[in-house]
């Protein structure tokens, strides 16, 4: 089930991506005792900094996983974990701490960190029948339609094995990554993309109305739900 809501500016689409979240959070901490969300990079970064501090949530129970993460040191300028690190917990606006976000392993290629985090994502899944279930999967949108780092016409597309792969050319440097393939993003309980800015337009009119075939418009849940949160501008195509 897809469901897209178009938003008059960017702040409410951070502020509906929050309500989404803890609403999300909410069940799945009654449900389970815990929250598996897995983070996207890029603008999301600005957008949960923004956000999160202002939701009701126990913040203990949540299990950070990333869809997609830069192979560079956490230090380094590129590096999704240590953006949040940085804008959440460092700053202290929300009680998170470091041990809850399940991170990818230092000092090793690509090929390597994919492979060892699929292993930590299975010790987090114990029991886990074929693929984990995450709660929620937070992800974003390129202007070339890209999601998580699955990029248009990459041989990654078709991964229906691998949880986590490698890929060392992405088109959005830096070049080595590790990603959720498929198989992960579509056996989530829900998918949010997060997305503002004419620059994306374009793009959303050609997955959404068009129903081209692009990465992000492959992320389909199979037994779950897609959210699409738009801005007026993003969204400027979309009849709502
Ligand atoms: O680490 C990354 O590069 C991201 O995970 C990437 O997939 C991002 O979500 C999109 O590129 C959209 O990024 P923007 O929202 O910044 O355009």
């Amino acid at each position: 089930m897809v469901d897209i809501v178009v938003l008059e500016t960017k702040e409410n689409v951070i502020s509906k991506l929050c309500e989404v979240i803890e609403t999300s959070a909410k069940e799945n901490i009654e449900k389970n005792g815990v929250f598996n969300i897995g983070f996207s990079g890029g603008s999301l970064v600005t957008f949960l900094a923004t956000g999160l501090p202002k939701i009701q949530t126990d913040f203990t129970k949540w299990r950070i996983f990333f869809c997609d993460e830069r192979v560079v040191p956490e230090d380094d300028a590129d590096s999704t974990y240590g953006a949040y690190k940085k804008s959440l917990i460092d700053s202290g606006k929300v009680n998170l701490k470091p041990d809850q976000f399940i991170t990818i392993k230092q000092g090793v290629p690509a090929d390597e960190a994919a492979v060892d985090y699929g292993q930590k994502i299975l010790r987090c899944f114990p029991g886990v029948a074929n693929v984990p279930v995450f709660d929620v999967l937070l992800l974003g949108m390129g202007p070339d339609g890209h999601t998580c780092s699955l990029f248009p016409g990459h041989p990654l597309l078709e991964e229906n094995t691998k949880w986590i792969a490698p890929i060392t050319d992405s088109p959005k440097p830096p070049p080595n990554r590790v990603t959720m393939t498929y198989p992960v993003l579509n056996h989530a309980k829900m998918c949010v993309f997060a997305t503002a800015g004419k620059e994306k337009a374009d793009m959303v009119k050609r997955i959404l109305v068009e129903k081209e075939d692009l990465p992000a418009g492959r992320v389909k849940p199979v037994a779950g739900k897609v959210i699409w949160i738009l801005d007026k501008e993003a969204g400027m195509h979309i009849k709502h």
